[in-house]
């Protein structure tokens, strides 16, 4: 089951690997048609109603396809309102092929006729709010008429993204859903038949720029709305802790904290004045200190444990405490990795480890990604957790969902990219459910690696990374 906002993920993935929206909907129009053909036999009148989106233009593909049938083709609204390019082409090849087409101006200017067949191709997961007008008019003309109402893709009036029906929605006698079926349709109760529309199976495996789709600012939001990200780290290394700290803000974070031992506070805070210290005291984090910074952690949205915390025994140990109290969302990279398998913790974490780091925490690897996706998923189940392990293709998974990542090149093996990440996925981890923030992070920052390694050649460094990661993020060229 996916949501419509879900399949819109989908469908713009299917288009990044070459197999565009119009294709898919010549083959929903073609699904429609081959739906017709089971419950009206040729003449029978069949009335196609079709609104202003893709879920009209499904529709007025399908009337390419039903020829034999005694058809009327009705637009709820005008041409020129057709809201996408590829609706409107298809309203226009009905044009030019001269199909019996009308627009209806105004509800009251309805007239279904007496059909056999009636096709709701009003509004589809496009819809926000009970229906309108005039599509709440036609749908009741629908409702009180004696045809067979087919539905394209949903009833009219289902929201795609909950499964909750408007109390004007069309009351579907059988319903054509694309690719998979959508919340509310199996409560229905009603025929519901699940068109393969060719969209590939790797639109859904692999992380593409649909899945940037999911991110959206509220204009209205203010300052802290975006996510505060506390950083856990510093120690023995400064770079680490600054370069994921940066990477949180250029992630999105709105405000970026760094706990870390007193004795390199300064060092950290002299990388950037974008960043807010809360030292802790002595050398490295230690059991002792664990009370504090869960203090801290309460206030965050999401933790970024690990990058620069060294792996001392007492350093562990206050990690393994940390976690184990926390009960928010963490991300876990670096030497934290280690203690992740025996802690009991409420948190959901987001373990970022590469293959050595997966096998130093009991996971098994392959060179062959299609296994490695397999063994990181069994992995991610035994953990219960995320798992993000790096590599030529990145594999994501919580156990139950796999996503592959492909991008990035052999230049990002160079030290302080996997902070980046790890500062990336802690910032969309205060936005976006676990897998999806590791997805988008691990898509996000090696396609910012390839950019950098276009521009420059191999030879990049992690700071390189860093002030790209916003036009990557929000799709700006
Ligand atoms: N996502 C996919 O993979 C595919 C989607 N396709 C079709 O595309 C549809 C989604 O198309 P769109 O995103 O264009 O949206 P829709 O066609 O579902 O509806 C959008 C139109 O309806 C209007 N509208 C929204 N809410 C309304 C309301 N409450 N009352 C009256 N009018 C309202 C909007 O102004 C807009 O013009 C799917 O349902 C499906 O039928 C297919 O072409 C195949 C591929
Ligand atoms: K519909």
């Amino acid at each position: 089951m996916l949501t419509g906002s879900e399949m819109g993920v989908v469908d713009e993935n299917a288009a990044a690997l070459g197999v565009p929206r119009k294709q898919l909907m010549e083959s929903s129009g073609h699904a429609v048609a081959q739906a017709v053909r089971t419950i009206a036999d040729p003449g029978e009148q069949v009335v196609i109603v079709a609104g202003r989106g893709n879920n009209g233009g499904d529709a007025l593909v399908a009337a390419r396809f039903l020829d034999d049938y005694d058809l009327r083709v009705l637009l709820l609204g005008r041409p020129d309102a057709i809201s996408t390019t590829i609706a409107r082409e298809n309203w226009d090849a009905l044009q030019h092929a001269e199909y019996p087409t009308e627009t209806v101006r105004d509800s009251s200017a309805l007239d279904l006729c007496t059909p056999d067949i009636v096709i709701d191709a009003m509004l589809g997961t496009g819809i926000a709010g009970d229906l309108r007008e005039p599509e709440a008019t036609a749908a009741a003309a629908m409702n009180g008429s004696d045809a067979t109402v087919l539905s394209v893709d949903v009833p009219s009036g289902l929201d795609a993204e909950t499964g909750r029906l408007a109390d004007n929605a069309v009351d579907a006698d059988h319903v054509v859903t694309f690719h998979d079926t959508k919340p509310g349709l199996p409560d229905l109760d009603v025929p519901v038949t699940v068109a393969d529309i060719g969209i590939p199976d790797a639109a859904e495996l692999f992380v593409e720029q649909g899945d940037l789709t999911r991110l959206e600012r509220d204009p209205a939001s203010h300052k802290g709305d975006n996510g505060e990200v506390l950083v856990v780290g510093g120690g023995p290394y400064t770079g680490a802790p600054a370069l994921t700290a940066q990477a949180a803000l250029r992630g999105g974070a709105d405000l970026v904290r760094v706990a870390c031992p007193a004795v390199v506070a300064r060092e950290i805070q002299s990388y950037s004045e974008n960043l807010i210290l809360r030292p802790f005291d002595g050398d490295h984090l230690a059991p002792p200190h664990v009370d504090r910074l869960a203090d801290l952690a309460a206030d965050h949205d999401t933790l970024v444990v690990g990058p620069g915390l060294g792996d001392h025994d007492a350093t562990l140990e206050g990690v393994a405490e940390l976690l184990s109290g926390f009960d928010g969302t963490a991300v876990v990279d670096a030497d934290a990795l280690s203690v992740v398998p025996d802690v009991e913790t409420d948190a959901d974490l987001v373990c970022t480890p590469h293959q050595g780091e997966l096998l130093g925490m009991g996971g098994e690897t392959s060179e062959d990604w299609r296994e490695r996706a397999d063994l990181v998923e069994s992995f991610a189940a035994e953990i219960g957790h995320t798992m993000l392990v790096k590599g030529p293709y990145d594999i994501v998974s919580n156990g139950e969902r796999t996503r592959v990542g492909r991008t990035g090149n052999p230049g990002m093996t160079v030290g302080g990219t996997g902070d980046v990440l790890a500062g990336v996925t802690g910032a969309l981890a205060c936005v976006q459910a676990p897998l999806d923030a590791a997805a988008i992070a691990a898509h996000t920052v090696g396609t910012v690696g390839d950019r950098v390694v276009e521009d420059r050649g191999y030879g990049l460094v992690a700071t390189d990374l860093l002030e790209e990661i916003p036009s990557v993020l929000w799709q700006r060229e």
